[in-house]
């Protein structure tokens, strides 16, 4: 199953061979329980890691295969991130898909080698959606052949950039270019931030860190600011876009390639929040087998709370989310690679499919990521609300990426202009020009659906089912806003008012496509038992989400109550079929206890003492009479006794 869930059998033994070798490195684990650092403390212990790291990284991983970096990194350094999580996340993507060949064999090589530490630095505190309406402008200086990067006003800043408030000497820093009063738009440019060998900021440059956030406090997230300050021509990253020595401006083949480092994270954090849901989802069913409360029958012992259904429905459904993520972000990743391949070529032909599906995946992904684990928290009764469980800390990062890389919303709506375009394709008789993501818009489908109707038909009735209410709904929302517009309103204010129900349709197209990426992946594994294993959970998901958007099918008489019915029991049929299998899905993930950070989620299952000693290492109980008691508490009870 572990080759399964990383892709290959390769895969699965190499992170085992590195968890084993992490194992034996004690200068690599947390000096003490994160949660009782303090933010300066772990921002420390992360830096003194990330050192070591770049010293043994070669006797450890191969340091130019990225799964594995990854995989270590997660183990080492946590998810709560480091010093340098931006520069591996977008700074080199950022170079590597933007930057000309001679811009990459300046950089990239000390990029890669860590003589520099970079980050992406494009959001400000005015604006962060709305790239049009970023403030900070590079003016090209024709006499010295610079630009000049300003901040004109305080809303101006850069802020929110990764790593950038302290860690950073370089960004890549995205303006408004302007060439002869011209604004060209957002473009990337190379910028250094910092000087070399002192790391003080340069002159013309305002720095610093934003203060702390919900999670992921490790990152010095940072605002930044730029008093006219000049950086060569050659510093505007020019793999696609120029500007000659003159001030001519060559334009990229495609108006949004500048986007690309958006793109990639977008494509890349699925695995990423598929890993997330997974650890919080194997703290919370491990904890569930070691947890006995109340009895199901009274004649017996007390039941270990994995056995209530309520329990079950609130895991199990989000086990075969974690897997479903998995498997769609898998295949994600290949076409992102592909489409990159293309583009890096000339060819910019799939990147508008890549946007959409990689903007529905994003939103959808990390909502429902998010939901899954806070069940999971809730699901360890009070122990989970504890940071003893650290489920907290895996949804406070999680969730970040529901409003980083494009709010969710807004993602929703880039999808939905797709789909649109997609419906009116249909609407005037072009199906066949419809992308392959798509087509099924165009084919006609049953009166109702077939579902327990059809002996043996396994998965083909439901997708069925879910192609029916997405594409009824994508041209449902279409027809509002066609209909909007012929009634003489303005295209975007007829958009604005079809737009809950245009995010509906990208989310049921989405949501679609992980179901049919989670039915490819199945019907592809040769092994049997594995095959079994993760037919049940298939089983679970499809009838688990179906019933979670019934109402769209059951409203045009798509499904009818009886099918809801059996859809319904379908669901409590594989809740009680996965219960046994339930803590070896996740343990298939095969996070190592260093990297999952939870006394509740220890693989031993020794949890109550494990608790005990972890609040007896609370610095609170360092004393037992701590000196707010003295200066205050003793006091005032004092005076109140008087
Ligand atoms: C390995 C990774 C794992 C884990 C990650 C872990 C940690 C990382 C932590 C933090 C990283 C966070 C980094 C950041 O957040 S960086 C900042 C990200 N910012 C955003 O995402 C901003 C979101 N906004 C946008 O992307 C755009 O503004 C926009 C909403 C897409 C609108 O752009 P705009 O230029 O105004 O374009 P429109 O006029 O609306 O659209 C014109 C046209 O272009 C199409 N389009 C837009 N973007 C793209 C694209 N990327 N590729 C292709 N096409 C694109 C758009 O759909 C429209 O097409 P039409 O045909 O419909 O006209
Ligand atoms: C943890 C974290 C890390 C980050 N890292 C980086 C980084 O490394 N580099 C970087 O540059 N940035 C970074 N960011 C910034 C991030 O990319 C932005 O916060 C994000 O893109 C959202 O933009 P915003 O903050 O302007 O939200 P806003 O756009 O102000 O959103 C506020 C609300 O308005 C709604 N809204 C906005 N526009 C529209 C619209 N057109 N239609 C409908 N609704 C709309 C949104 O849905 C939302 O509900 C980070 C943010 C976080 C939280």
């Amino acid at each position: 199953m572990a080759a399964q869930i990383w892709g290959s059998e390769k895969r699965a033994r190499r992170r085992r061979e590195i968890s084993a070798k992490i194992a034996q490195m004690p200068e690599l684990h947390d000096s003490k329980p994160l949660p009782f650092m303090t933010r300066e403390e772990k921002i420390m212990e992360s830096a003194r890691k990330l050192t070591i790291l770049t010293e043994k990284m070669g006797q450890i991983i191969d340091p130019t295969d990225p799964a594995e970096l990854y995989h270590l990194n997660n183990e080492v350094l946590g998810l709560e991130g480091n010093p340098m999580a931006l520069h591996g996340v977008m700074f080199i993507p950022a170079l590597s898909a933007q930057a000309s060949d001679e811009q990459q064999a300046k950089w990239l090589p000390r990029a890669l080698r860590r003589e520099i530490i970079g980050t992406y630095a494009q959001t400000e505190l005015g604006h962060g959606t709305n790239l049009q309406n970023l403030e900070t402008t590079a003016t090209y200086d024709l006499a010295t052949q610079e630009f000049v990067l300003h901040t004109p006003q305080i809303t101006a800043l850069k802020w929110w950039p990764g790593n950038l408030g302290k860690s950073s000497n370089y960004a890549v820093v995205v303006a408004h270019m302007i060439i002869k009063a011209k604004n060209y738009g957002p473009h990337p440019f190379m910028v250094q931030l910092r000087d070399e060998k002192t790391h003080e900021p340069l002159p013309g440059i305002t720095i610093g860190d934003i203060g702390p956030k919900m999670a992921y406090n490790i990152v010095d997230n940072g605002f930044l600011g730029f008093n006219k300050y000049r950086i060569p021509r050659t510093n505007l990253l020019m793999r696609h876009t120029k500007v000659e020595a003159d001030g001519t401006y060559i334009k990229p083949p495609h108006a949004k390639i500048n986007y690309s480092a958006m793109v990639h994270v977008r494509a890349y954090m699925l695995t990423g929040q598929a890993i997330m849901l997974a650890s919080a989802l194997n703290i919370a069913t491990r904890y569930s087998s070691v947890r006995r409360q109340g009895q199901i029958d009274k004649s017996q012992p007390e039941v270990k709370v994995l056995e209530y259904q309520t329990q079950q429905h609130r895991l199990f459904p989000s086990i075969a989310r974690a897997y479903a993520f998995q498997f769609a972000g898998a295949e994600t990743v290949k076409l992102y690679e592909h489409v990159l391949k293309e583009m890096k070529s000339g060819n910019v032909s799939l990147m508008a499919d890549l946007h959409a599906l990689t903007s529905g995946l994003k939103s959808v992904v990390t909502y429902q990521t998010g939901e899954g684990i806070e069940q999971a928290r809730m699901a360890c009764g009070g122990h989970g609300y504890s940071m003893a469980s650290y489920i907290s800390e895996i949804y406070g990062v999680a969730i970040g990426g529901c409003t980083y890389e494009g709010e969710n919303m807004v993602m929703l709506l880039q999808l939905a202009r797709y789909l649109v375009k997609s419906a009116a394709l249909v609407k005037s008789g072009q199906s066949s020009k419809l992308g392959p993501l798509v087509a099924y818009l165009g084919v006609k489908s049953e009166p109702t659906s077939l579902i327990d109707r059809i002996p043996n038909s396994g998965f083909t009735e439901y997708v069925k089912t879910f192609q029916h209410v997405s594409k009824r709904q994508t041209l449902k929302a279409a027809d509002m806003f066609f209909g909007l517009m012929e009634k003489g309103e303005k295209r975007e204010i007829a958009w604005n008012k079809c737009s809950v129900e245009l995010n509906r349709a990208s989310r049921l197209h989405t949501r679609l496509f992980i179901v049919e990426a989670f039915v490819r992946r199945v019907n592809e594994i040769a092994d049997i038992r594995i095959k079994e294993a993760l037919t049940d959970l298939l089983h679970l998901h499809v009838n688990y989400e179906l019933l979670d958007i019934a109402s769209y099918a059951l409203e045009d008489g798509f499904l009818s109550a009886s099918q809801l019915d059996y859809i319904r029991d379908q669901v409590y049929l594989y809740l009680g079929k996965i219960r046994p299998n339930a803590v070896s899905l996740l343990d298939s993930w095969e996070f190592s206890d260093i990297e999952l950070r939870s006394v509740l989620g220890r693989r031993d299952g020794n949890v109550y003492e494990n608790l005990f000693k972890w609040a007896k290492s609370s610095p609170l109980n360092k004393t037992d009479v701590l000196s707010s008691v003295t200066q205050y508490l003793k006091p005032m009870m004092e005076k109140a006794r008087l």
